[in-house]
């Protein structure tokens, strides 16, 4: 049996692994697994590559940090690689910043850099980091490999990187990065054996999941994405605001006298389809409740969606084609239907019973654009980055 490698994803409300044998050119997916902390008690489920599942156990609700988790994970693997050996742990990391366009083999500076980067991603950078901390005490020795979210739009340039404001904070990087890289790339691939004919023209991608972003893709590479600086942008997300009147901002600090952290708070994790509905984060309950403020939140979702989408448009000059991803792109077609009724005026039609199978296919005969369903697997995609960086370290 050949070398594996752990792919960890720590995400805003979700923790995915998966570990794939690295023999082949196309890392395979041996098994994979989730804890869903959105469940009242807290579950490590961990399946085999078609789904049958193979292990589960409980965590203890409101654990401190995820240390327990990650070892948990770490022996199950452990008791299940038969053969091979361990290779590499590769994390999705949010934030890559100025310096990190690819991806690296972690070492104490690299990890000292992405630590100084917790401002621009608090909800995310310390959860992604962490398990980089337990694994470094479980196996000192093993190679850890970070892969950014960040590197796939590393190539936007002005004016979809800028901001409007003086330059010298340009220079200093306060500029548009953009996020959900990983998933992009992936999808990105998938459309392109999908749907050869519609790969390399104006496509825009919807990664709707607790965080959420749109991301322009024109011959593959992204042109333009709805999330900035940080994963704070754009689109309105489980409990965060998205795009917002920056002098909101100003009001809460000056008139309304609240720290700077408390806004932060505020707007990261008290906000967005939560905030709005006060009923909760979760698109699956929005959906369920007949409270009127979850229906205004499903709609104020929408709403920007397809007003990103149009923004993206605007980008490309012109769309062919609409991807669905991320846990509420994939499987939630009412909202799916939502954005694209908004967006009949682009010409998007949907084939109803297409979209309520979520088939691949989803776009009606008479739609001016392609509409598609691509499951996304940002795991995938850093498997194959960590596959690629230990056979160029390999060869050196
Ligand atoms: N069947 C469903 N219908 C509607 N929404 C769903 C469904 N399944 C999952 N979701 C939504 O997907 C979100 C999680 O998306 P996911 O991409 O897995 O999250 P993360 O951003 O943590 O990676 C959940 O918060 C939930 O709102
Ligand atoms: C960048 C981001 O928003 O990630 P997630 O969707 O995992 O929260
Ligand atoms: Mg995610």
């Amino acid at each position: 049996m050949s070398d594996s490698v752990l792919v960890l994803n720590a995400g805003s409300s979700s923790v995915k692994f998966g570990l794939f044998d690295i023999g082949s050119a196309e890392p395979q997916l041996q098994c994979k697994g989730l804890l869903d902390e959105q469940e009242k008690v807290p579950r490590i489920v961990v399946s085999d590559a078609s789904g049958k599942q193979l292990f589960e156990k409980r965590r203890p609700a409101g654990e401190a940090n995820d240390d327990g988790l990650f070892a948990d994970i770490f022996a199950w693997i452990e008791d299940h690689l038969v053969g091979g050996k361990l290779a590499a742990v590769g994390h999705r990391i949010v934030h890559g910043g100025r310096e990190f366009s690819r991806p690296v083999a972690i070492t104490e500076r690299t990890l000292a850099a992405l630590d100084a980067l917790t401002p621009l991603a608090p909800l995310h950078q310390p959860r992604c980091l962490a398990p980089v901390r337990t694994v470094q005490s479980l196996q000192p020795e093993l190679t850890q490999i970070a892969c950014f979210d960040t590197s796939f739009h590393h190539g936007l340039t002005p004016p979809a990187s800028r901001f409007a404001i003086p330059r010298q904070f340009e220079e200093r990087g306060i500029r548009r990065y953009g996020f959900h890289g990983l998933s992009f790339e992936y999808v990105a691939g998938r459309l392109a054996t999908i749907a050869p004919q519609s790969a390399g023209k104006r496509v825009v991608v919807a990664h709707l999941g607790n965080g959420a972003s749109l991301c322009a893709l024109h011959g593959g590479k992204s042109v333009d994405t709805t999330m900035g600086l940080t994963p704070l942008d754009g689109l309105v997300m489980g409990t965060r605001c998205g795009t917002i009147d920056p002098g909101v901002l100003l009001y809460l600090l000056q008139e309304e006298k609240m720290s700077a952290e408390k806004v932060q708070h505020l707007l990261y994790e008290k906000s967005g389809l939560l905030g709005v509905s006060g009923v909760s984060a979760d698109m699956r309950a929005l959906l369920a409740s007949r409270e009127a403020a979850a229906r205004d939140a499903v709609e104020l979702f929408t709403f920007r969606v397809a007003a990103g989408v149009a923004v993206m448009a605007n980008s490309l000059a012109g769309l062919d084609a609409l991807v669905f991803t991320g846990g509420i792109g994939e499987h939630a077609a009412e909202i799916r239907q939502q954005i694209c009724d908004r967006l009949a005026w682009l010409g998007v039609r949907l084939d109803a019973t297409a979209n309520a199978k979520a088939q691949q296919h989803i776009a009606a005969a008479d739609s001016q654009v392609d509409v598609l369903v691509i499951p996304t697997s940002e795991e995938t995609s850093i498997a194959r980055h960590c596959a690629a960086l230990l056979r160029s370290q390999a060869k050196a």
